[in-house]
């Protein structure tokens, strides 16, 4: 039987450990998706650009390409005169170049013609006469992107690991990347306990909770590019949940459980993790608050892991941020092992805290910048609905007062 947790090891250790034991990074699968189906995923490889961009020299204004020290110097009062060397169109590429006191007429985004390395705005400008009249100097470079300037031939888009999402897909795409290889492990997520119900009942049993875990992982490692598919929940009759969990780490790389992992007749999970092959059970129990019931083990040989989260929502949900997804990354040999950003921001009032374990507490983020701890107990579901992130308690640390820093570890 399990019993009551009692040797504790500290998360970083664990984190370290186990990498180590384990000799990360593993394989993993890939999936080959299209550039849309890939958003929200991981890369399985490194994506390199292979043309400079932008692919030519371009203007950023509708306006004259001109040479930068034939403006030099214009204003409204003394304006400069230059002749109209021709009119670059949209989408080809000029057949003259600019002289000595010449401008070209450009659209925004057309081609920079040979010679020029500025635009004057078209609201600078006056015809006058024959001539174009410049009212205002511009500098080289100026309303122009040079080929190549931002995103030079061969410069890394996306490292192995990288998430496709709204900052890099814009890169994939100029760079022509239609279809990329996507890190497709097999994620199940299993929720425990006999008065865990679906979500689809609609009148709870007495004493029984609808499941919130299982949507919360799941939830959870979607908004950090892993898929993960919820596979219900298994019951705690010994028998009947040794086979469940069996059946379902045959079908995945990684089988994350909730629930079930502190003590009683009915927590087998250490007992289960304890019989898997070798190194079986990694860690029983970690030295942080609230998630110390937190079991993970691996059997090496088959490349599976198997992390058991505490029951209570708010536990489960801060192990699987601060531990199972650091560890996750880790695993996939990810160069960022960190998900959302650590930072260090002042407290607007006292954290009370005790030396001893490493403390997570749901924090607000501030309009000025400043965090405020939430009061919240293990079992709480809505505080993740307002909380920012979670201020991180070192073990050595005690109370932390108003306009002390504290760590920050923002979803974000
Ligand atoms: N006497 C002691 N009691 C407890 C200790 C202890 O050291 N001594 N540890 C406490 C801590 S800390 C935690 S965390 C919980 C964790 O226990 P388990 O991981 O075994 O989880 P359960 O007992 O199955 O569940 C705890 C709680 O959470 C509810 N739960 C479970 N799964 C879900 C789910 N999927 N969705 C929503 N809610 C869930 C469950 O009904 C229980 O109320 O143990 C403390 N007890
Ligand atoms: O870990 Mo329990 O998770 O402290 O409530």
């Amino acid at each position: 039987m399990a019993g009551f947790v009692k040797e504790v090891t500290s998360r970083r250790s664990a984190l370290e450990d186990i990498s180590k034991r384990l000799l990360f990074p593993w394989e993993y699968p890939v999936r080959e998706l299209q550039l849309g189906e890939a958003v929200g995923k991981r890369s399985a490889c490194e994506i390199i650009n292979d043309m400079p961009y932008p692919p030519f020299c371009r203007s950023l204004r509708d306006g004259y390409a001109v040479r930068h020290g034939d403006a030099a110097g214009a204003t409204p009062g003394t304006p400069l005169f230059l002749t109209k060397r021709g009119e670059v169109l949209m989408g080809q590429d000029p057949d003259f170049g600019i002289s000595s006191s010449e401008a070209a007429l450009i659209p925004t985004g057309g081609i920079l013609p040979e010679g020029a390395d500025a635009v004057v705005m078209l609201e600078d400008t006056e015809l006058a006469g024959g001539w174009i009249e410049v009212r205002r100097g511009v500098q080289a470079g100026e309303n122009i992107i040079f080929k190549g300037e931002e995103i030079p031939q061969g410069e890394r888009l996306l490292a192995a690991g990288g998430m496709v999402d709204f900052q890099t897909i814009g890169m994939l795409a100029t760079a022509g990347v239609s279809r990329l290889p996507v890190i497709g492990l097999k994620i199940s997520i299993l929720s425990t306990g006999d008065e865990i119900v679906p979500v689809e009942m609609k009148e709870l049993p007495p004493g029984c909770l609808r499941d919130v875990n299982g949507w919360n992982l799941k939830a959870l490692l979607s908004r950090y590019g892993f898929e993960a598919e919820y596979r219900g929940i298994a019951n705690d009759d010994g028998a009947e949940f040794e086979r469940r969990f069996h059946e379902e780490l045959a079908g995945c790389d990684l089988l994350i459980l909730s629930g079930g992992s502190s003590v009683g007749v009915r927590d087998h999970c250490s007992e289960m993790l304890a019989s898997l092959p070798e190194p079986g059970l990694l860690v029983r129990g970690l030295n942080i608050v609230p998630g110390k019931p937190t079991l993970i083990a691996a059997d090496a040989a088959a490349k599976k892991l198997v992390v058991s989260l505490p029951g209570h929502p708010l536990s489960c949900l801060t192990v699987a941020f601060t531990v199972l997804l650091p560890l996750l990354l880790r695993r996939i040999g990810s160069e960022n092992a960190v998900c959302g950003t650590r930072t260090r921001l002042p407290l607007s009032r006292d954290l009370a805290a005790r030396t001893g374990p490493e403390e997570f507490v749901p924090c607000v983020l501030g309009a000025d910048g400043s965090v405020a701890p939430v009061a919240a107990k293990s079992g709480y579901i809505s505080v993740l609905a307002k909380a920012s992130g979670l201020i991180c308690v070192p073990e050595d640390r005690e109370t932390i007062r108003a306009g002390e820093d504290a760590e920050v570890w923002l979803w974000q």
